[in-house]
């Protein structure tokens, strides 16, 4: 299990969801959503596909409204805010997306400078230079700054996405199956950087996965996500105790290290 987090301030909730229902038609896909995220904490949400995890981000995120119930977010009532409002709370929410999102005709440097033109333009060059290098060092690819997102290998695309993300100095990262698709060494080694960035920049996060050596490696808690409700919520030993069927399903398909 991930050793105890010490940094996690647990009087001060970034995230609180109490009550959240949200249907579309007869599809009842959130029945009654509870979750608190701490200050410096990272939460791993486990679910089968379909389940309403990626509903459930959108809901933080402002990108869809919930039928019912209470979304606070760094402190602010999301269905409150106004296109301004939300703009600013987007601004900080880091999303880190499956694959990485890069522009495939810029190179990696250029992929890191192009939100920080679009959303801090006042910044001088030498700022900028200065905040990519900050980034790139933290996921440890500095040498890849003038490379092309095609030369780099999927592990590489996954931390410079992240990196990406880093660059607009989020208080909260959302990570949407950081480890899909990559080898077990590269999981291994996203799951250790999802912790330095945690350690580093003093992040919250949730992190979507289906992989339990993910959640396993990563969460300080897991939610795990069944029929529009968290079912178990604590840490990986209390949720993954002997004998819980209802989550037995999880182990049925994931290789656990
Ligand atoms: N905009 C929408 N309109 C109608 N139905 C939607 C919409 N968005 C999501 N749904 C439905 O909500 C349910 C949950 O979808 P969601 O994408 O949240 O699943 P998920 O848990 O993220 O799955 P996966 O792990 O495959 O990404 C699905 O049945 C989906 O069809």
């Amino acid at each position: 299990m991930k050793p105890f987090t010490h940094d996690i301030d647990w009087h001060e909730t970034v995230i609180h969801i109490q009550d959240l229902y949200k249907s579309f038609g007869d599809n009842h896909v959130l029945q009654g959503v509870h979750l608190d995220l701490h200050r410096g904490e990272n939460i791993v949400v486990l679910g089968r596909s379909g389940t309403g995890k990626s509903v459930l981000i959108k809901i933080i995120a402002g990108l869809l409204k919930p039928d019912s119930g209470t979304v606070r977010v760094l402190g602010q009532d999301v269905d409150q805010l106004d296109t301004a409002g939300l703009r600013d709370l987007r601004l900080k929410l880091g999303f880190c997306f499956q694959h990485g999102a890069l522009y495939d005709s810029m190179t990696v440097c250029e992929n890191l400078a192009f939100p920080l033109k679009r959303n801090e333009p006042g910044m001088t060059r030498a700022e900028r230079d200065r905040r990519i290098d900050l980034v790139l060092e933290a996921v440890g690819l500095a040498h890849t700054k003038n490379q092309m997102p095609a030369e780099l290998s999927g592990g590489q695309r996954k931390r410079i996405g992240i990196a990406r993300t880093l660059i607009l100095r989020p208080e909260i990262m959302l990570y949407d199956e950081p480890t899909a698709g990559l080898d077990p060494i590269t999981c291994t080694e996203i799951n250790n950087l999802i912790n330095e960035v945690q350690g580093r920049f003093k992040t919250s996060s949730i992190i979507i996965t289906h992989d339990l050596t993910c959640a396993k490696a990563t969460g300080d808690n897991i939610a795990v996500m069944k029929e529009g409700r968290f079912i178990r919520q604590g840490n990986f030993n209390e949720v993954f105790s002997d004998g819980d069927e209802l989550i037995r399903e999880f182990y049925d398909y994931n290789f656990i290290q």
